[in-house]
């Protein structure tokens, strides 16, 4: 695990060495409890920074901490240069926010959502145009109807294919639509940073697809993003570097193909008949196959982790092939796989178990 030096501690909101976020020793407690115990990160400008991990891992609260939800208990915390407990005010308006769970109005009308949403970010004491008499907490009284939806809104709507339900009740929404309105309206002031806990949970495919887009538009605009998730499928198509944790730790740090060269390939045959052990057969560096023994044959599995990534898939071949041809074997079905996310994820679960 990487400790960063934690640049620009002046405040001035410009991150140094071109890190938008800066996580440095971070502690998080809840009473005597520690849910993150001592976590590093770096996420540059532009860049996609996955949080993965079990369940209780911790990612929420590290992402509620960089958010300004909660001080840190020990650590340092950056965000585009600026603390965002200290200088929350200064922040906000730079940063996107999609919650786990969205707290929305459920008797105003999406389209009625994101206008809401869209004076509260810009000008808190604008009116904002909305179904007769509905009173929001502070000074902000909404009134009137909306009758045509603004072209911003529906804008808005169209990035996360809301648009056809603009004057449906929130309440009236699936979950899956309710997370494309959570993100529409973490998006909405275009921000610098934007943070998206669990963002596709309850999607189907399709609205996962699009807002994988739409994540991967923002990024390629300069945003930088910090997600986290349980699909590794998402985090493989859309971080640049990412970080697997398990309770309150990170276990693993670095690129997808940094984090899945850890993981090792498999070099998976069959051989006929129940009379192999492990003993008959070469153990290319070292590793010795696990044997199991079905249907009148051999399954004979190899997990190759040592030497390099690129290359050792094909090492462990040659004196397996020149073990085939001495003994007058075929190696039947014969198949090598890399390793995958999953395979790393839960190298880190297992042996932490
Ligand atoms: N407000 C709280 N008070 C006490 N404990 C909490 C509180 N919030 C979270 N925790 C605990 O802290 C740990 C980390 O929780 P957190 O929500 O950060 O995990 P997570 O990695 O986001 O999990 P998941 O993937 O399930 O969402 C868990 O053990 C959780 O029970």
């Amino acid at each position: 695990m990487r400790t960063p030096q934690l640049a620009d501690a002046t405040g001035t909101g410009t991150a140094g060495l071109g890190n938008v976020i800066e996580v440095g020793g971070l502690r998080q407690k809840y009473g005597d409890f520690e849910a993150v115990r001592g976590i590093s990160f770096t996420v540059p400008r532009g860049e996609l920074f996955a949080l993965l991990g079990t369940n209780g891992a911790g990612k929420t609260t590290t992402m509620e901490v960089l958010e300004g939800f909660a001080p840190a208990t020990d650590g340092t915390v950056r965000v585009l240069g600026l603390d965002p407990v200290r200088q929350h005010r200064e922040l906000r308006p730079r940063v996107g926010i999609m919650l786990q769970e969205g707290g929305f109005l459920g008797d105003l009308t999406v389209a009625e959502t994101v206008d809401l949403w869209r004076g509260l970010s810009e000008d808190a004491g604008r009116p904002v145009t909305l179904s007769g008499g509905t009173e929001l907490p502070g000074s902000l009284t909404l009134f009137g109807r909306v009758r045509g939806v603004g072209r911003a809104t529906m804008g808005a709507l169209e990035l996360v294919g809301l648009e056809s339900k603009a004057r449906t009740k929130v309440r009236q929404l699936s979950g899956g639509q309710k997370r494309r309105l959570d993100l529409a309206l973490a998006v909405l002031s275009r921000p610098e940073v934007l943070f998206l806990d669990e963002p596709t949970t309850g999607m189907d495919p399709e609205a996962r697809r699009t807002t994988w887009q739409v994540i991967e538009d923002l990024r390629a605009g300069g945003t930088t993003v910090l997600l986290t998730t349980h699909y590794l499928e998402e985090a493989e198509r859309l971080a640049s570097r990412l970080a697997i944790m398990h309770e309150g730790l990170i276990h693993t740090y670095g690129t997808v193909e940094e984090v899945v060269a850890g993981s090792g390939d498999t070099i998976a045959f069959r051989l006929p008949g129940t009379t192999w052990s492990f003993g008959d057969l070469p153990a290319p560096d070292g590793v010795t196959p696990t044997l199991t023994y079905a249907d009148g044959g051999t399954e004979v599995v190899y997990a190759i982790a040592g030497g390099q990534p690129e290359t050792r898939a094909h090492a462990a071949l040659r004196p397996l092939l020149a073990w085939a041809d001495e003994h007058g074997e075929v190696l039947e079905r014969l198949a090598v796989r890399r390793g995958t996310l999953e395979d790393a994820f839960m190298r880190v679960v297992g042996e932490r178990r």
